[in-house]
């Protein structure tokens, strides 16, 4: 008798924290695969910076990108490659600091979970294993902004949201310039995402400059991921017990409007597919990797897609990752925008701010501090 067999491939339930509570994922048991340029395409962002219509040009691409998989590669971003350079070298020497040093301005100082956050301290995902990573955390600060504030001019209900704190510079002072080149690259994001941003607008058939009043005070989150190299004994624990919610960074969505993610060249993140396939977002030098997140995806009555996303990191050297979170202005309470409604297709979303939105997570959070916002 002929034996048919099933090629089906198998699933799994990736449960995920939601602003709303956990929501559960078919996840395909085949093993991850290397993204397509389809998948996750990579834009040039010369247009960005070209006449109205390279902008436009520009703006369907992003658009495209959106849509599907949220995902895409940036190059020709203009973020200098000596200011990623300088970070970079710079998050080497504070994760290689002694423990006590790093510890000296953990998050468990700040309100906010600015600063240190030690290795196996967060779990992004309940289902999966404690984050194999160290991490540092910094948020907006009106007076380091690249587009100087009059810091006595900020209206009471920004300044309530502000999230900057000082300790996280103190603590770390004793390092030559770290706070200089972090704060530069950081500044670069801010200035790429206010850019980018416009062309989302322009995406969405809005006019280029309609976000503008929302970005004055931007969530722009600066964070500092470190995946220290595994030893080949706990390479081999981890396959063998065959754990693969054994994660560098559990399955997640990011929380704001959209993330600049500088990762250098050793490898890790994957996406999941609508199909419930992992697919890896393989470093491509000189590029960031650019996602929506869950509040830009609201926003637009989930017409862009803010994908889920982890790191599984079985490397024997050391892994970076810089992303730097963006958001609009923490105190606007915004609702689906007018261009993503129609009688057809009703706002599925009532109109929240950015802050509250935040908190709703952070609620559903509640074994330790998650960063990934
Ligand atoms: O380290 C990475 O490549 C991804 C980091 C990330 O997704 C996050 O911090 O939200
Ligand atoms: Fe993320």
């Amino acid at each position: 008798m002929a034996t048919i067999t099933d090629t089906r491939p198998a699933y799994t339930k990736l449960r995920l924290r939601t602003a709303y509570g956990p929501v559960f994922r078919d996840v395909s048991t085949n093993a991850p695969r290397p993204a397509t340029s389809e998948e996750i395409p990579v834009i040039d962002f010369a247009d960005l910076y070209g006449d109205a219509e390279a902008r436009l040009r520009f703006s369907q691409k992003i658009k495209h990108a959106a849509t599907t998989y949220g995902f895409f590669y940036a190059k020709n971003h203009g973020i200098e490659e000596a200011v990623i350079e300088k970070a970079r070298k710079q998050a080497l020497i504070f994760f290689k600091q002694p423990a006590e040093a790093k510890l000296s301005i953990s998050t468990a100082k700040s309100k906010f979970f600015n600063g240190y956050s030690a290795l196996n301290t967060t779990q992004v995902s309940e289902g999966e294993s404690l984050d194999r990573k160290e991490s540092f955390a910094w948020r907006y600060d009106a007076q380091y902004d690249p587009d100087p504030k009059d810091l006595s001019a900020i209206p009471a209900e920004v300044a309530a949201h502000l999230r900057g704190e000082e300790f996280v510079w103190e603590g770390t002072s004793h390092l030559p310039d770290f706070k200089t080149d972090l704060l530069t690259y950081w500044q670069s994001g801010v200035r790429l995402a206010r850019r980018l941003v416009q062309s989302f607008a322009f995406a969405l058939d809005l006019p280029e400059n309609y976000f503008d009043k929302l970005t004055t005070y931007p969530g722009s989150d600066g964070l500092l991921n470190f995946y220290e190299a595994n030893k080949p004994a706990e390479i081999a624990a981890m396959n063998s017990s065959n754990k693969t919610g054994d994660v560098g960074l559990g399955s997640h969505t990011d929380l704001q409007c959209f993330t600049l993610l500088w990762q250098d060249e050793v490898g890790g993140l994957q996406i999941l597919t609508p199909e419930g396939q992992w697919i890896m977002a393989q470093p491509i030098p000189g590029t960031l990797v650019v996602n929506i997140g869950d509040y830009m995806m609201r926003l637009t009555n989930d017409k862009f897609k803010s994908t889920v996303h982890r790191v599984f990191n079985r490397s024997t050297v050391d892994r970076i990752s810089m992303p730097f979170f963006f958001g609009f202005n923490f105190n606007e309470k915004c609702g689906v925008l007018p261009t993503c409604t129609d009688e057809g297709n009703p706002p599925k979303y009532e109109p929240i701010s950015c802050a509250e939105w935040t908190q709703l997570r952070f609620k559903q959070t509640q074994l330790t501090k998650t960063l990934g916002v």
